[in-house]
C-alpha cells in the first residue's frame, strides 16, 4: 500500500492522505500536482508533500485522480518558506498555498473552461465519444464548468479528457485578457537648438520670405511660446496657423523645426541618449559602497533618501552588480499597476533579463514567468512585482530590494495568509542566503527603528538628486482666511494664487485630498439625518456627477435624494468634502485649463491609471486632483505646485499610526513638486496649522517626527516595543457577537490579562450586514511569540467548540497594522 500527503487550498490544518499504486509512488516528488477528489463531489488540485507507506488511521484514503506534473513545480525551499509564513501570520499550510500558485495551477471544480472553436475541425480525431460529448455540452455557451462536466459524464475523473481538448486546441482554462498599455504618442514641435540665437531667427524669417505659409508657421510658433512655455503639439499648431502638415514638415525638412515625442523624450531627458546605467552622482556613489560594505555585516540594509534623491538610480546599479553574478533579484513594489512610469524605466535598463509579476497579466504569463523563475531562464533574472511575487521558486537568489517600504499596501489584510511583503521578504531573503535593501524617503517606525538600535545598516541620501533644493513647505491656517473672508470655496486665496502663477509659467500642479467623491456626508438642515448605508455602520458618500448616494464599503448605491428621508425637508446640506468637489470648483476657477481626477472613481475602466498618468506627463492635463494614489513614487519634469487642500482628516483617523501615515502622505505628495530643474512649492492648508506633524512636515524633518512618534509608541506599548495580534470576530446577529465577543476576551484575558484590549467594535462595527468585534493582544517583546500564538489557538479551538459560537466567524490577524 502506498500513500501520498498533499496539501489543498482550503483552510483546514492538516495535510490529507491519498492513496497511490506502486508506479506512482515511485514516480511523484513533493512539489508536484495532483488532481484529488475532495468532500462529495470537488476536484482540487492539491500539492504533493511526502509519500509513504503508512495507511492513516482514522480515514479510508480516497485515490488520486490524477498526476498535473512530470517535475515538481515548487522547490523544497519554496514548502519550507510557505510553513514558516502559515505558522508565523497564524494561516493554514493551504491557504498559503493558494495564494502562493498562480490561479492557472489551481484546476478545480468551480474552474471555468472556454470553447475556442465554433465547430469541430474534421481533421481533428476524437477516438473520445466523451470529448465529443463535452464539446457538444457547450451548445451555444461559450464556457463550461468543470463540476458540470462531472456531471454529464457522471464521474470524476475528467481531467484527463479535458486535458486532451486542452492539448487539442479545442478549449481553454478561462483567463483575463491584459495586454500592455501603449500610450498615444503625440508629436510636438520645438525649434531647432542651431536656431534658437536671434540672429539665425531673423535669418530664417529672410529665408522663408517665398513661403509666406511656412513663415506665418514660424511666427505663429513665436507667439504661442511667448504666451506659454508648454510644449506646443504640432496638431495644435497647424490648427493655430491654419496650416497643413506638409508645410510643417517643410520646415522640419529645412531644419528650422524639430518634432518630439514626450515620452520618449522623458527617459533621455537629463541628456544621455542611450539607456546605459546612468553614472551616479557623488552621493548616490558614496551610498550604493556604503550599502555594498553594510552587507558584509548586514542581512538588511534601509536607504533613507529624501524624495528626488535619486533611490531609483542607486537600486539600478546595485541591480546591476548582482545580475553580473549571475543571482536572481526579486525588486518589490506596493502596487504595480501604480508605478508604470517605474515599471518603464527599469525596462529600459535590463530589457532582456527583467520579467514583470503582475496580478493583471494572463494567468498563462504568469505560470510563464512561475516557470522562467524556477527554471533560472535568463529573462526571469530580475522579478518586478507586487507582494505575490515573493512565492515565485526562486533558488538562486541574491538580492530583493524593497522599494517604497513604508508602504501599507505591503500587508494582506484578505485573506489569509495576512502577511507583511516586506517583513516577509526579509525572511525569505535569510532563508536564501539574499541581502534586502530597504528604500524610502518616509520609513515606517519600525523600520527605523530597527536601523538605529543596529538591527540593519541605514544609509542616507540628504540631497535631491542635481542639488535642487527640497521644496519650500508653507501651512495655511484656513481658520484664519475663513474668518478674513479670503476662501473661495475650498481653496485658500494663496493657494489659488500660487496655482494661477505656476499655470502662467506653463507649469503643472497636483492637488492632494484625501477623500474621493464629492462629498462624504449629507445631512438635512432640519432635523440633522444623515442617510446611511443599510448594510454598513457609515454615512453614504454623495457622487454628484452620477447624481447617487454610494456606500465605500459594499458599494450599495441609491439616487441622490430630493427631500430628507426621515423629515421631508428639502434643505439638504453637505459636509466634508472629496476629489469630486474639488475638481468641481476648479472648473470654476480655472475655466481656460485642463483638469484631470484621478482616485478609485476615475482610475477604474482598462489603463484608467495611465490613461491619466500619460495625459499628465505629455501636459495634457494642467491641474492633477488625486487621493492618495498621487503619492506613489511619481517623477514629473513639470509639477512645481503641490497643494494639500485639507490635513486635517487624515491626522484624525482613530490609529495609532495616523500620525505617522500623515506625515508620510504629506511628505511623499509634496515630493512631487519640483524634482528636476527648479524648487518646488508645498502649500499645505489646515484648521491646526500647529500641529506637530504638519510643524515636522514643513521643515522636512523625519527625525523629530520619528523620535516623539516613539515616545508615544513606548508609552502606550505599540510597536516596535511590542507585537499585535487582533482577532475579528465577525457574526450577522447583534446578539451573538455580543455574547461571543465577550466569551473571548474573557477567555484570553485569563491567560494574557491586562496584555487584552477589547472586545471593541472598531470604527465601522458592520460591514456588509456583518458585525464586527476586535479584540487586541499586545504582545511584550520578551514574550515568546510562539507560545503566545499556541495559547490563542487552544482559545480559539474551545472556543469554536461550543455550540452557539460554531457560526462566528474569526480572523487572526498577526502584526495586524
Ligand atoms: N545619476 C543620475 N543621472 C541622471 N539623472 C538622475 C540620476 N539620479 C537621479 N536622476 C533623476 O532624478 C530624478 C529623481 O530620481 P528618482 O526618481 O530616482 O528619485 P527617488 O529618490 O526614487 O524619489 P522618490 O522617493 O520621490 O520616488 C529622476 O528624474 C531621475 O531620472
Ligand atoms: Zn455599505
Amino acid at each position: 500500500m502506498y500513500f501520498v500527503d498533499v496539501i489543498l487550498p482550503i483552510p483546514v490544518e492538516k495535510a490529507f492522505t491519498y492513496s497511490i499504486s506502486e508506479a506512482e509512488y515511485s514516480f511523484i516528488k513533493p512539489g508536484m500536482r495532483l488532481a484529488v477528489p475532495f468532500g462529495k463531489n470537488k476536484i482540487y488540485t492539491s500539492l504533493a508533500i511526502r509519500v509513504h507507506q503508512e495507511e492513516p488511521r482514522i480515514y479510508e484514503a480516497k485515490e488520486i485522480e490524477q498526476i498535473l506534473d512530470e517535475t515538481p513545480v515548487i522547490n523544497p525551499e519554496q514548502l519550507n518558506y510557505w510553513k514558516w509564513m502559515a505558522t508565523y501570520y497564524m494561516a493554514t499550510l493551504g491557504e498559503v498555498m493558494r495564494a502562493a500558485l498562480p490561479g492557472a495551477f489551481l484546476l478545480e471544480s468551480e474552474t471555468i473552461i472556454k470553447r475556442l472553436v465554433q465547430t469541430i475541425p474534421e481533421d481533428i480525431e476524437l477516438e473520445d465519444e466523451e470529448a465529443l460529448a463535452i464539446l457538444q455540452a457547450f451548445e451555444g455557451r461559450t464556457v463550461l464548468r468543470i463540476s458540470e462536466v462531472m456531471q454529464l459524464l457522471d464521474r470524476k475523473k475528467v481531467l484527463p479528457i479535458i486535458n486532451t481538448l486542452i492539448d487539442k486546441g479545442l478549449v481553454a482554462l478561462d483567463q483575463e485578457i491584459y495586454e500592455a498599455y501603449r500610450p498615444k504618442l503625440v508629436k510636438y514641435v520645438r525649434l531647432a537648438d542651431s536656431y534658437k540665437a536671434e540672429d539665425k531667427m531673423h535669418e530664417a524669417l529672410d529665408e522663408l520670405d517665398r513661403a509666406p505659409k511656412q513663415r506665418e508657421l514660424l511666427l505663429t510658433y513665436f507667439s504661442l511660446q511667448a504666451r506659454s512655455k508648454k510644449p506646443l503639439k504640432a496638431k495644435e499648431l497647424q490648427a493655430q496657423a491654419q496650416a497643413s502638415s506638409a508645410q510643417l514638415k517643410a520646415l522640419v525638412d529645412k531644419g528650422i523645426f524639430e518634432l518630439f515625442e514626450l515620452r520618449q523624450d522623458r527617459i533621455s531627458y537629463k541628456g544621455s541618449d542611450d539607456t546605459q546605467v546612468k553614472n551616479l552622482n557623488d552621493a548616490q556613489s558614496a551610498a550604493l559602497a556604503t550599502i555594498n560594505a553594510s552587507f558584509e555585516q548586514h542581512e538588511v540594509c534601509l536607504l533613507h533618501g529624501v524624495t528626488a534623491s535619486g533611490k531609483t538610480e542607486v537600486y539600478v546599479n546595485l541591480i546591476k552588480s548582482y545580475l553580473d553574478e549571475g543571482k536572481q533579484v526579486l525588486y518589490l513594489l506596493p502596487e504595480i499597476a501604480l508605478t508604470t512610469q517605474l515599471v518603464s524605466r527599469l525596462q529600459e535598463y535590463f530589457v532582456n533579463k527583467l520579467s514583470v509579476y503582475h496580478s493583471k497579466y494572463t494567468v498563462h504569463e504568469r505560470v510563464e514567468v512561475w516557470n522562467n523563475v524556477l527554471n533560472k531562464q535568463d529573462k526571469a533574472q530580475l522579478i518586478l512585482g507586487a507582494r505575490s511575487a515573493l512565492f515565485l521558486p526562486f533558488s538562486n537568489l541574491g538580492l530583493v530590494v524593497v522599494d517604497e517600504e513604508h508602504e501599507n499596501s505591503y500587508k494582506q489584510y484578505d485573506p489569509a495568509p495576512r502577511y507583511q511583503a516586506r517583513d516577509a521578504a526579509i525572511v525569505l531573503a535569510y532563508q536564501q542566503g539574499a541581502k534586502v535593501l530597504l528604500g524610502s524617503a518616509t520609513p515606517s517606525l519600525e523600520t527605523y527603528y530597527n536601523a538605529s538600535v543596529g538591527k540593519y545598516a541605514l544609509v542616507e541620501l540628504k540631497q535631491r538628486y542635481g542639488n535642487i533644493l527640497m521644496p519650500e513647505n508653507t501651512i495655511i491656517d484656513i481658520q484664519d482666511r475663513h474668518r478674513k473672508k479670503k476662501m473661495n470655496g475650498h481653496f485658500s486665496e494663496d493657494l489659488i494664487l500660487a496655482i494661477r502663477e505656476a499655470l502662467q509659467e506653463g507649469e503643472q500642479v497636483i492637488l492632494f485630498q484625501n477623500r474621493r467623491g464629492y462629498s462624504p456626508v449629507l445631512e438635512c438642515k432640519t432635523c440633522g439625518h444623515a442617510p446611511q448605508c443599510p448594510n454598513c455602520d457609515v454615512s453614504l458618500t454623495y457622487h454628484k456627477h452620477r447624481g447617487q448616494l454610494r456606500c465605500h464599503y459594499c458599494g450599495y448605491h441609491i439616487a441622490m435624494l430630493e427631500k430628507c428621508m426621515a423629515c421631508g425637508s428639502i434643505e439638504l446640506d453637505t459636509k466634508g468634502f472629496g476629489t469630486e468637489q474639488v475638481e468641481g470648483e476648479l472648473r470654476q476657477l480655472f475655466p481656460d485649463h485642463n483638469i484631470g481626477r484621478m482616485d478609485s472613481d476615475t482610475t477604474r475602466g482598462k489603463f484608467g491609471f495611465e490613461k491619466i498618468i500619460t495625459a499628465f506627463e505629455q501636459g495634457e492635463i494642467d491641474i492633477l486632483v488625486g487621493t492618495q494614489m498621487l503619492t506613489k513614487g511619481l517623477d514629473f519634469r513639470n509639477v512645481t505646485l503641490v497643494g494639500i487642500l485639507n490635513a486635517d482628516n487624515m491626522l484624525n483617523i482613530p490609529d495609532f499610526r495616523a500620525h505617522e501615515r500623515s506625515f508620510q502622505l504629506i511628505q511623499q505628495v509634496s515630493g512631487r513638486a519640483g524634482r528636476t530643474q527648479k524648487r518646488g512649492k508645498v502649500l499645505i492648508q489646515s484648521y491646526n496649522p500647529h500641529h506637530q506633524i504638519l510643524q515636522q512636515v514643513s521643515v522636512n524633518d523625519y527625525e523629530a517626527m520619528y523620535h516623539e512618534q516613539l515616545e508615544e509608541r513606548h508609552i502606550y506599548k505599540y510597536p516596535p516595543f511590542c507585537r499585535l495580534i487582533k482577532i475579528t470576530l465577525k457574526h450577522r446577529d447583534f446578539q451573538k457577537i455580543e455574547e461571543a465577543s465577550v466569551w473571548m476576551g474573557q477567555a484570553l484575558k485569563n491567560v494574557f490579562q491586562e496584555q487584552i484590549l477589547g472586545p471593541e467594535p472598531p470604527p465601522i462595527s458592520r460591514i456588509r450586514n456583518e458585525y464586527h468585534r476586535n479584540i487586541l493582544v499586545k504582545i511584550p517583546r520578551k514574550q515568546s511569540l510562539e507560545k503566545t500564538k499556541k495559547a490563542i489557538l487552544k482559545v480559539r479551538t474551545t472556543f469554536s467548540s461550543i455550540a452557539q459560537f460554531r457560526s462566528v466567524k474569526i480572523v487572526l490577524n498577526v502584526d495586524n497594522y
